[in-house]
């Protein structure tokens, strides 16, 4: 599989220009995209799903364009919208199969396909109790679930690990894993942990551009030996952000203990190990 975005933009309306110019190539495998609220993640994965049309621009899978063949994509295609709703009355056996009758997907095999994935999801158990009844985690779940009915080739997950609980991200990141061998994934996240140790390939955006691409080796790079750790008063804090590129402090007792990015570091301060996190926040706040 391969998914070429060449050249898109996408405006709303006269003033709003949500992607600019973005271009990005997508082979198998997870590609964690990262950006701060409002840097085009979303739209950028609804005119990949065929939801929305871009501006400007072109999109190939496997060198079909997709703008053009919409039905080529969605054949292929599971999404997970971050406004994803649920019929409440309805249990998870019975929207699932509603959304199977809708994309298409019957036969013999669906009530098993279902269950696999419902026990995959943890969502057994309650697969008979009305989705209403579920937490927002289990109802992200279903989401999931639905996103890989049709057995997709391509995968959109806007956010998928909102409201799962850590034990449940775990389990979301070993399905993934095991389903990207021979699929497209992307996976949007503002949530930097939620991709780094997930994903192949990482793409960073900002205000509808891309700010960079490669795999986590590559990202970090740039912020690698220039990462330290250093205790300070906390009065001299004020005048430290001013002067240096403060990526957090901690504060304890009268002291606060900043990590930044320099090429000039302080006295006293320790190297520490970069960190995806460390890469993103310098690429996103210079
Ligand atoms: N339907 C719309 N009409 C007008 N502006 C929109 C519309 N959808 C998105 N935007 C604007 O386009 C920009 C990109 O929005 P988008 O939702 O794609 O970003 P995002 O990276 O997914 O952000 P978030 O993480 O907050 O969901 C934002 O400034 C947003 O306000």
């Amino acid at each position: 599989m391969k998914l070429e975005i060449k050249n898109v933009s996408k405006h709303y309306g006269r003033k709003k220009q949500a992607l600019q110019d973005f271009s990005l190539t997508i082979e198998n495998g997870i590609l964690g995209l990262l950006g701060p609220n409002g840097a085009g993640k979303s739209t950028l994965m609804k005119i990949i799903a065929t939801i929305h049309k871009p501006t400007n621009g072109i999109i190939l899978l496997n060198k079909n364009n997709i703008i053009k063949d919409a039905n080529y994509m969605r054949g292929q295609l599971g999404f997970l919208p971050q406004d994803f709703g649920v019929y409440p009355n309805l249990n998870a056996f019975e929207f699932l199969t509603y959304i199977a009758a809708i994309k298409g997907v019957g036969g013999n095999a669906l009530k098993t396909r279902i269950t696999e994935l419902l026990d995959g999801l943890n969502l057994l158990h309650a697969a008979n109790k009305p989705i209403g009844s579920y937490s927002g985690g289990m109802k992200q779940r279903v989401g999931i679930a639905q996103a890989l009915l049709n057995d997709p080739k391509i995968i959109i997950f806007d956010e998928p690990t909102v409201g799962l609980d850590p034990e449940e991200r775990v389990r979301f990141r070993n399905l993934i894993s095991d389903l990207a061998t021979s699929r497209i994934v992307i996976l949007s996240s503002h949530i930097v942990s939620d991709i780094d140790v997930i994903a192949d390939q990482v793409a960073i955006m900002k205000k509808g551009a891309l700010l960079a691409k490669g795999d986590l080796q590559y990202i970090i790079k740039e912020v690698t030996g220039k990462i330290f750790e250093v205790s300070i008063d906390s009065s001299r804090f004020s005048d430290f952000k001013h002067d240096q590129f403060v990526l957090s402090a901690t504060r304890s007792q009268g002291s606060i203990t900043v990590r930044y990015f320099s090429e000039n570091p302080v006295e006293g301060s320790i190297q520490k190990k970069a960190l995806l996190e460390d890469a993103y926040l310098h690429l996103t706040k210079s």
